[in-house]
């Protein structure tokens, strides 16, 4: 992979300067996110160098959202009163004119979940990131994968992410071994990262998250998905390394968010 040409789409410099933004502006990332996950996600946030709040309680949720500098909406353990928060949160967010990120995790099989993520894909996300599985049930091309487990590729996934871009307006990622980023016309794999990232809990959920802190510092939201996943291979490749299993990795993996430069981000992403 590391011989493989940069992609034409973004150049290396445009995925540090991303990552410059984002560390000099300290984005404030409203999460309302599953209970597995939470306490995660908000150390991701924190040492990639975005300031996380989760705030995803009904009557706060829509205020803060009128605040924040994006929102994350993950339906990993969604809850009838987190639902409720979710729908004012996206209702403010859209107002505000404030990026959001949909993550619809386990839809499929499971029906409430399914209902209602099918009713946010046409609010308006600015971005919908999920697994391959995941996507082909928002795109209506699939039936779901295995818990919150994939159970399709990311090349089988594809067609049906291009057109879950187009019909939705959103910026859609499919993650897996590489990852497609695309907005219906353009398309741009990230390639690189760790499987060891799938052995740690909310490995997808807190992605999602850092594509949310990346959308209020660049104005092409296909750029800032591209970095978000980028920058999250590159740390994930740099724990993998120093780590000898899933519980260090995690550990690392924080470490790693925090110490990686933009210049050693230009550096390591491999785009196509
Ligand atoms: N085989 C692999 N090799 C390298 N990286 C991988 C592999 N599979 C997944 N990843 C990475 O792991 C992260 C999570 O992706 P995954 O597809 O597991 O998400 P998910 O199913 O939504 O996870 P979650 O369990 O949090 O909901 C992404 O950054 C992705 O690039
Ligand atoms: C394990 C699990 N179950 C519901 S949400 C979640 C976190 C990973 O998606
Ligand atoms: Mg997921």
């Amino acid at each position: 992979m590391g011989s493989m040409a940069p992609s034409v789409v973004f150049s290396p410099g445009e995925l540090a300067d991303a990552l410059g933004a984002l560390r000099a502006s300290t984005p404030l990332v409203q999460v309302l996110t599953n209970t597995v996950v939470t306490n995660f996600t908000a150390n991701v946030l924190l040492a990639a160098g975005a300031s996380p709040a989760m705030a995803d309680v009904p009557g706060e949720a829509g205020g803060f959202a009128s605040v924040a500098s994006a929102v994350l909406v993950n339906l990993g353990t969604p809850n009838s009163e987190q639902r409720a928060a979710m729908a004012e949160a996206v209702a403010a967010a859209n107002a505000a004119g404030t990026g959001w990120v949909l993550d619809p995790v386990a839809v499929g099989s499971l029906r409430v979940r399914t209902d209602f993520a099918l009713g946010l894909r046409d609010l308006t996300p600015t971005v919908i990131r999920g697994n391959a599985s995941e996507i082909m049930v928002l795109a209506e091309a699939g039936s779901g994968g295995r818990g919150v487990e994939a159970t399709d590729t990311v090349d089988s996934a594809a067609a049906a992410a291009r057109a879950l871009a187009l019909r939705s307006g959103a910026v859609v990622a499919v993650s897996g071994e590489a990852d497609l980023v695309t907005d219906g016309t353009r398309t741009v794999y990230v390639h690189g990262g760790s499987k060891m990232l799938t052995l740690v809990t909310g490995g997808g959920c807190a992605l999602g998250a850092i594509c949310a802190a990346f959308l209020p510092v660049v104005k092409d939201p296909l750029l800032a998905a591209v970095a978000a996943h980028a920058f999250y291979s590159a740390a994930a490749e740099r724990a993998a390394a120093a780590s000898s299993g899933p519980g260090s990795f995690a550990v690392h993996f924080l470490d790693a968010l925090h110490a990686l430069s933009p210049a050693d981000l230009a550096a390591t992403a491999v785009l196509s």
